[in-house]
């Protein structure tokens, strides 16, 4: 059994230290909030995050990040990505050993478009780091915490790195396919919540399942396109952390970004409905991000760029949608012969 420590307390963070501690290793959750890790440590409960759930007692928190890391090889790094370079910062103040950073967060990087794992290899100095590897795919927290089957891949550079985090995750409700292609999954993971946003918008328009699955097949069209632009394998985006999560976010109330966008479709302004979410909504932010990105290297993606229009330039939802249906006439696949 391994020592893991668990950095970001939120729905996600929870979620995966019940299913370390449900398999037997020792997990610490480390929070930044004092009466969160009382609530967890003494109710074994983590109601902001995760309503009416009751945590395994195996699950420790930790206030203090120096105590959390005493001693351990594995992170698992689950903060929202605006996070990810601060939490590292201080993580590396603190590490006497190399560490494997697992991550399980999905977004880019505004500003940079960067992924997650660029950014780790940036904050990490060589000595402090072993592997990195992504852990992505359909899996709202809600139902990992109810132990309902659960897919997920495993990505890293390094097989057998991603070998062992599949090990140390994987149990009779969790079940976890590794991928080396960590660029198309942590591309497929992050570009899937600008697609929900957007599946959120429609039905709050009142739009119905001819629409969002317009917006699933369309949106994975495009998350492969700049995939591919990326170097990532075009199979990477048929797969668990693809399409699998686009279904799984788009068709969910579970999903903070579906949510977001449903309040959106209704008439709300982006201020009142990221006040009101209280939870992280990732999609905001790689929006910004993959429609600069999409602009600099020269790939289409039409259903981005409504989006960037509704969230940053005030443009109308229904607009949006108007200018996605009135776009020139074209050929469905990509790479095919016109006769
Ligand atoms: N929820 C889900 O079902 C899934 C989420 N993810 C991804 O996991 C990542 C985390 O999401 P999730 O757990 O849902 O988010 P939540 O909003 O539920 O929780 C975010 C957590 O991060 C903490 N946090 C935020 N900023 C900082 C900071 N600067 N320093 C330390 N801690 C910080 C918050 O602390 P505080 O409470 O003090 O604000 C909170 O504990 C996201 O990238 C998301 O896309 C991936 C798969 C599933
Ligand atoms: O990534 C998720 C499920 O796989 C969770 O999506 P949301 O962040 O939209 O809740």
């Amino acid at each position: 059994m391994e020592k893991i420590a668990v950095v970001g307390a939120g729905s996600w963070g929870t979620a995966l230290a019940m299913v370390l501690a449900d398999n037997h290793h020792e997990v610490r959750l480390w929070g930044n909030r004092q009466e969160q890790i009382e609530e967890i440590n003494t109710y074994h409960t983590n109601e902001r995050y995760l309503p009416n759930i009751k945590l395994p007692e195996g699950v420790k928190a930790y206030i203090s990040l120096e105590e959390a890391l005493d001693g351990v090889e594995n992170v698992l790094l689950v903060v929202p990505t605006k996070a990810i370079r601060d939490v590292l910062a201080e993580v590396c103040k603190i590490a006497k050993q190399p560490l494997t950073i697992i991550h399980a967060s999905k977004g880019i990087e505004p500003g940079t478009s960067k992924r997650i794992t660029e950014m780790i290899a940036e904050e990490m100095p060589e000595h402090l780091l072993n592997d990195i590897v992504v852990l992505s795919g359909p899996s709202h927290a809600e139902e990992v915490a109810l132990r309902h089957p659960t897919t997920v891949t495993s990505a890293s550079s390094n097989v057998k790195a991603a070998e062992k985090v599949q090990d140390l995750f994987m149990n009779a409700y969790f079940r976890v396919y590794t991928n080396p292609d960590v660029t198309g999954v942590e591309l497929g993971g992050a570009l899937k919540n600008i697609i929900a946003l957007c599946a959120g918008i429609t039905d709050g328009l009142g739009y119905g399942d001819n629409a969002k699955a317009a917006l699933i097949t369309r949106g994975l069209a495009e998350i492969t396109r700049l995939g591919r632009a990326m170097g990532a394998n075009p199979l990477t985006f048929a797969g668990l952390t693809g399409m699998g999560d686009l279904i799984v976010t788009c068709t969910s109330v579970h999903s903070r970004n579906w949510r977001a966008g449903n309040m959106l479709g209704k008439g709300h302004s982006l201020e009142e409905v990221l006040e009101s979410m209280g939870m992280v909504v990732e999609g905001v932010r790689t929006t910004k991000a993959a429609y600069h990105l999409a602009k600099e290297i020269g790939v289409e993606m039409p259903i981005t760029s409504a989006l960037y229009g509704v969230l940053f330039e005030g443009k109308d939802t229904k607009d949006a949608v108007d200018y996605l249906m009135g776009r020139i006439r074209r050929h469905e696949v990509e790479d095919i012969e016109i006769f």
